[in-house]
């Protein structure tokens, strides 16, 4: 079997143009969504993500305010604009991109984050909301996995979803998401001793650990969905994620590539959030 890929470009060229319909409905109503981007520090990896936020905001028709900083600024400086931000109207979104150098509590400044504006779903409201089952912004990644797999047409009713990586922005809210979503949900981390034993049962297997060829092909059950939420580089720079593609792809019915896969996905889903959020100030006006 050779899976089929799922393509987080072509699902976001389709999302991305809803979000435009969305944003050009909301400023003729004279709501013009908006979206603040809060960088600290030079981690070249953190510059091209916001960047792209920033464009692919401002290709959906929406505002876009991005705030650049010296890793030498202070935890309080940042939480004063964190404060500004809360405060601006024409802001319905604000995300401070991730990692923050050393010295700044990065719990601290999300929590500082109303959470009305959370669009990145990271404050612990929206943590405790989605813990519920009650409203609030789902975290962009494991958001716009679901997404994917609704795409593809894979209902995670009924199914065994392993996800591997327990970390606050993707194990954990991706476990609740196919929890919600009716599957019987395994998470896995670096102390689970025998992850094969676990991932051979899984006909969703979720990647996000952060480490090469974390998954590979002897590790997954013959026509398992497998999503990749890894991001990292081989000793060429070349990037891949945490599964072995070639491999896994040879046992899958479906995979998601790195790049191109849940990369992008991600964006998309900041940018389904804040107009998310603008519609909701536009209804509150
Ligand atoms: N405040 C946040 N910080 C971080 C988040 C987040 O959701 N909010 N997630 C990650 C990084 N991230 C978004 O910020 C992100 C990672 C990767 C991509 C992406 O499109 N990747 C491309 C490849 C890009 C490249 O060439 O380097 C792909 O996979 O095709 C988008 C967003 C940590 N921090």
């Amino acid at each position: 079997m050779t899976a089929q890929l799922i393509d987080g470009n072509a699902l976001s060229k389709q999302l991305r143009a809803e979000v435009a319909t969305r944003a050009a409905a909301l400023t003729a109503r004279g709501v013009k969504p908006g979206l603040a981007v809060v960088l600290v520090g030079e981690n070249p990896a953190s510059q091209v993500y916001v960047r792209n936020k920033v464009k692919a905001c401002e290709d959906a028709g929406m505002h876009s305010v991005l705030e650049k900083y010296a890793d030498t600024m202070t935890e309080a400086e940042l939480l004063a604009r964190v404060d500004a931000l809360n405060n601006d109207p024409s802001i319905h979104g604000i995300l401070v991109q991730l990692p923050l150098p050393k010295g700044i509590d990065a719990h601290k400044v999300i929590e500082a984050i109303a959470p009305e504006k959370d669009v990145d779903g990271f404050h612990v409201a929206s943590a405790g909301a989605l813990m519920v089952g009650q409203e609030g912004f789902k975290p962009c990644t494991p958001y716009g996995c679901m997404k994917m797999l609704e795409f593809i047409g894979v209902d995670p009713k009924g199914k065994h979803a392993v996800v591997i990586g327990r970390s606050n922005i993707v194990g954990k809210p991706m476990a609740m998401l196919l929890l919600q979503a009716n599957a019987t949900v395994t998470v896995c981390h670096s102390a689970t001793p025998d992850l094969a034993h676990f991932t051979r049962q899984a006909d969703i297997v979720v990647a996000a650990v952060g480490k090469r060829n974390v998954l590979t092909a002897d590790m997954v059950k013959p026509g398992a969905v497998v999503l990749d939420v890894g991001m990292n580089r081989t000793e060429e720079g070349k990037l891949c994620g945490d599964v072995d593609f070639d491999g896994v792809k040879e046992v899958a019915s479906w995979i998601t590539p790195v790049p191109g896969g849940v990369g992008p996905m991600t964006i998309t889903m900041l940018l389904v959030n804040t107009i998310e959020s603008a519609e909701r100030a536009a209804a509150a006006r």
